[in-house]
């Protein structure tokens, strides 16, 4: 009879940092420049060059640990670490091993209300590999060094997660975090934010953990999902069957489905870790701590509750806009501007995501001035545009960033609010339409609707919908 098993995930998540330069040398860290143009000779390891540690790469590392709740090591250190692999040009890369630069945190997560605290193990700071590019024509395997050097954190978790959802919610959470102290943009797609899934099981209540293995390859929430599950029954079935997980590095393949194993499992001896001699200790002195603290952003939790005190928006509103925090700057920047803020919400939560969804963009990706998005909410509330035409003009600003005032007076899209002027139109068209004026004479006042409708159609939908229906009712009672 099968048992009951309980899944035990601590991940390894690395993050490239948001520094223009690399880590160690003045190189780009732009992202797809023609290979191997962005590079020099130290982030291409070439014999005699020193690397010199750029400073904003331990501001944005400690940024993420203050946020996490870690103890900061005031004295740290680089290490390297030994490994021979062709986009690896000085066969170690230089990361921190004995003494991190950020210890013992935690997040809190939420899944379905439930909260729980899940632990850092510690974050520390590392170069990046370059990249292998395999040419399946000629079989040749090329390596472009744009990436080696650029500066990553890897924040290792202790094994608190229990399930796909709980590291779902985690991820979320530190990225929001990391987001939010624009120390990177974080996106699993283009491979800002990775994810390895260190995954065990074990029966429920036994007292050891169970033999991990490792999952990479990793790209987005969907797959990370469906490899826990994958591995999770993988496992429970190797055991079942009476034998043992075997601890190894696994590749998951998100087409195929299933997960293959690349290596068996190294220690941190093979690697044969020893102190970096060319780079001196990190001294982080209290007022440089203090300096970082002081200049945390207001995160997402205390946006949440600032949201409600000052707009009263819907929690659902709040939810969504806060998700994102280049979302939460529209909206910040859009209010700024005199806006008001259920309106601007209604045009995030509406319009806005709605075209996202369309166009299948990254909401992050969302790219129209907000000064132009004030601009339509104004127009709308003085009445120059209506508001189905002023869900016209928006498709452009989202698409184009057009400027909604020059489009509307360029393509005569301004409400028609002279009464004068609507009034000979809405006469002619009470004049042709005989049927309706009867039906509401005889007390169906629904007929109206129809009239309305067809004087918007006369007006290509620029008539004021109120000063027509005010028209129209004068003119219906009177005769
Ligand atoms: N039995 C276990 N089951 C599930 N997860 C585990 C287990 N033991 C350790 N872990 C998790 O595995 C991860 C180990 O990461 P860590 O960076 O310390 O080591 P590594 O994977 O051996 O090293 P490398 O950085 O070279 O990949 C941690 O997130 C930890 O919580
Ligand atoms: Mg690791
Ligand atoms: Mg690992």
């Amino acid at each position: 009879m099968s048992k009951n098993y309980e899944t035990v995930i601590g991940l390894e998540v690395h993050v490239e940092l948001a520094t223009k330069t690399k880590i160690f040398c003045g190189c780009s860290t732009a992202f797809g420049g023609a290979p191997n143009t962005h590079t020099c000779p130290v982030c291409t390891g070439m014999p005699g060059s020193l690397p010199v540690l750029n400073k904003q790469v331990v501001e944005y590392a400690m940024a993420v640990g203050l946020a996490t709740n870690c103890d900061i090591t005031q004295n740290c250190k680089f290490d390297r670490k030994n490994y021979f692999y062709p986009d690896n040009p000085q066969n170690y890369q230089i990361s921190q091993l004995y003494l991190p630069i950020c210890r013992n945190g935690k997040v809190e997560i939420d899944v379905d209300g439930e909260k729980k605290d899940i632990r850092i193990h510690e974050i520390h700071m590392e170069e990046d590999a370059g990249k292998l590019v395999h040419d399946p024509w000629t079989g040749d395997s090329l390596v472009d060094f744009n990436r080696s050097g650029v500066p990553l954190i890897e924040i290792v978790s202790e094994p608190d997660m229990r399930s796909a959802d709980e590291v779902i919610a985690y991820l979320e959470k530190l990225r929001l975090i990391i987001q939010y102290l624009g120390a990177s943009d974080c996106k699993l797609q283009e491979g800002s934010m990775r994810a390895d899934v260190n995954l065990s099981v074990r029966e429920v209540g036994a007292e050891e953990f169970g033999t991990r293995t490792e999952m990479k390859n990793l790209n987005s929430f969907k797959a990370i999902k469906r490899a826990i599950e994958g591995e999770m029954e993988r496992q429970i079935d190797l055991i079942e069957a009476g034998e043992k997980v075997v601890q190894e590095t696994r590749r998951w393949d998100d087409t195929k489905g299933a997960s293959y194993a690349m290596r068996s499992k190294e220690d941190a001896q093979d690697y044969r870790y020893f102190p970096d001699p060319d780079l001196v200790p990190i001294e982080i002195s209290d007022e440089w701590m203090d300096k970082v603290r002081d200049a945390q952003p207001e995160f997402r939790d205390e946006k949440k509750v600032r949201y409600k005190e000052e707009y009263d928006l819907p929690d659902y509103d709040i939810d969504i806009i806060t998700g994102s925090k280049h979302l939460a700057d529209i909206f910040e920047a859009t209010i700024a501007l005199g806006s008001e803020p259920k309106e601007v919400s209604n045009w995030l939560m509406g319009e806005t995501i709605r075209l996202v969804n369309e166009s299948e963009m990254d909401i992050d990706d969302v790219s129209f001035k907000p000064e132009h998005l004030a601009k339509l909410i104004e127009m709308i509330k003085n009445n120059e545009i209506n508001r189905s035409v002023g869900k016209e003009v928006f498709e452009k600003v989202f698409k184009e960033d057009i400027d909604p005032a020059a489009y509307v007076e360029e393509h005569g899209l301004k409400s028609m609010n002279d009464e004068g002027a609507l009034k000979a139109t809405i006469e002619e068209i009470v004049a042709n339409n005989p049927k309706s004026v009867e039906d509401y004479k005889a007390g169906k006042k629904k007929a109206i609707g129809f009239l309305v409708g067809q004087t918007m159609k006369a007006t290509q939908g620029k008539a004021n919908p109120g000063i027509v229906n005010k028209i129209l009712t004068e003119i219906l009672d009177n005769m």
